[in-house]
């Protein structure tokens, strides 16, 4: 039964389209040649620069180091490659990094939407590659030459580093760790790949709204690999679910590893969920998981169980694990969120913005609803002639009374004027009756009838070609940038 159940799930996953093609995959491996031989022309020229002898000029080089889910060998077609760019220590980040090399992929034909994120807590350059989304951050080591595949694990090449840099390497450092820890590792990456598959279609994924991130989901998986070496796929995603389903948070999840954190590297456990980063200095991976959201997590890992605990049920089913969380018919009260502007590009900046603010609406609207579960999901109102983005967050359906929301929409919009340098769109906030959803939010759960939705359902978290997402601001990077840090400590994010 286990194995029959493993097949079964690796034919699931083959056919959801989750693993790219052999072709996607060639052309993914041109990118970063392409890449790292841009960043190797790119040190020569900052050392000719600064007249460095000829010598010195043909010794030095510099890399890129790939991480986050290509890194790991779980992305899909639409996943984008962060790519860090390590340089050694003449090669700064203010004005060889952001300028040198931003001028230089600039000219490049392949290069496209290209945008400089300097004000996150992971600076970075982000563009296009011949069409392939990158993230491209920087760590500048203190040394003269970095060779092709350094060691960023080894002391020797993180001697003063600075905390940027240290911030930048920390995602390649715990890839590199979380790939040497886990005893099978063909094994660990399908079982990923299925656990993001999940995390995404029960609306649990994206750390931007008080979900797990890629990160976060590596490292769980990972622990669970830990504990059951011999165990198949099967029998990875039960105990997965198993596991999680009865943590008992905040106690951490931790990744046993043969160097044990010492004393001096202790860590604050404000998180609800606290998951440590497999590397020195062993920090919780960044989170922004809320009360609202907690719940929802752990709801999730407990209907995980419930439907793969059982492993004689004779009509066992993966699509039933999978199936996409029902908001219609979960919540009886919404809150709908309409983001517009005066041309596609401007909203693509303005709905990455606001996104990237969203948290702390999301905490509003627990304070006074005392629940919100925001749906990732965003559709597109084809009856407004505006461009326009919309969102429905599931609401307390305990608090009907609360209908006046004018006040959150007025504390939001301040917050959103708050630093927004292009031209702010419209926000508007209403609440609404599970009957009043357009119909497009019902057929995207399966539980309307074929009638022709009038509404264009984006879903960012499985495709990332969204309308405007060409125009991704450089705000919305997936981290949360440096002036709404939360308290608690982050590494890498
Ligand atoms: N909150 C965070 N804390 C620590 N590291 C983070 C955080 N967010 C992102 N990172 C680092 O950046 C990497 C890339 O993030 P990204 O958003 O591209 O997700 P991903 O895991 O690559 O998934 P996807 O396939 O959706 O791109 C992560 O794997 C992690 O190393
Ligand atoms: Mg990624
Ligand atoms: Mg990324």
């Amino acid at each position: 039964m286990d194995e029959e159940r493993s097949i079964s799930l690796v034919q699931f996953i083959v056919n959801e389209g989750l693993v790219p093609s052999p072709d996607e995959e060639e052309k993914r491996k041109n990118v970063i040649l392409k890449l790292k031989e841009i960043v190797l022309t790119w040190i020569k020229k900052v050392a000719w620069q600064r007249r460095f002898p000829k010598e010195q000029i043909a010794a030095t080089c510099a890399t890129i180091l790939t991480y986050g889910s290509y890194g790991l060998g779980v992305h899909g077609s639409e996943s984008d490659i962060d790519a860090l760019c390590v340089g050694p220590l003449f090669a700064t980040m203010a004005e060889d990094f952001f300028i040198v090399l931003h001028n230089m992929l600039k000219s490049r034909p392949e290069v496209s939407e290209i945008h400089c994120v300097k004000d996150a807590k992971v600076p970075l350059i982000r563009f296009e590659f011949d069409g392939i989304s990158i993230d491209l951050p920087y760590a500048q080591l203190k040394v003269s030459s970095v060779p092709e595949n350094v060691d960023v694990l080894n002391p020797y090449f993180l001697r003063d580093v600075n905390e940027t840099s240290w911030k930048s390497l920390s995602g390649v450092r715990a890839n590199k760790r979380i790939l040497q820890l886990v005893p099978n590792l063909e094994n660990f990456q399908s079982m990923l790949r299925c656990v993001k598959l999940w995390a995404k279609r029960r609306g649990v994924y994206g750390n931007l709204l008080g979900f797990l991130g890629g990160v976060h989901l590596a490292i769980l998986a990972a622990s669970v690999c830990q504990k059951y070496p011999n165990a198949s796929l099967n029998s990875l995603i039960m105990n997965f679910f198993q596991t999680f389903a009865f943590w008992p948070w905040p106690t951490p999840v931790i990744l046993q590893d043969r160097i044990l954190p010492t004393a001096g590297d202790a860590i604050e456990t404000r998180s609800l969920m606290p998951i440590q980063l497999p590397c020195s200095p062993y920090e919780y991976c960044h989170s922004n998981v809320t009360r609202s959201t907690f719940r929802r997590i752990r709801a999730e890992f407990l209907r995980g169980h419930y439907r793969t605990r059982d492993l004689l049920k004779p009509d066992f089913d993966w699509g039933s694990v999978f199936e996409h969380f029902p908001y219609p018919k979960e919540y009886t009260r919404f809150v709908k969120i309409y983001l517009s502007a005066s041309d596609q590009d401007d909203l693509g900046d303005w709905v990455g913005w606001v996104k990237s603010r969203f948290l702390s609406l999301l905490v509003k609207l627990e304070e006074v609803q005392g629940l919100c579960d925001p749906n990732p999901i965003e559709h597109v109102d084809i009856d407004v002639t505006e461009p326009n983005v919309v969102f429905y967050w599931g609401l307390n359906p305990s608090k009907s009374s609360f209908t006046d929301i004018r006040h959150v929409e007025e504390d939001f919009m301040k917050n959103l004027k708050n630093g927004y340098q292009g031209s702010a769109g419209g926000m508007g906030l209403s609440i609404l009756q599970a009957s009043q959803l357009p119909k497009s939010a019902l057929l995207d759960t399966g539980i309307g009838k074929g009638t022709k939705a009038c509404w264009k359902i984006l879903d960012y978290n499985l495709r990332r070609t969204p309308t405007y997402s060409q125009h991704l601001p450089h705000y919305f990077v997936g981290y949360v940038a440096t002036d709404r840090e939360p308290e608690y400590p982050s590494a890498g994010g």
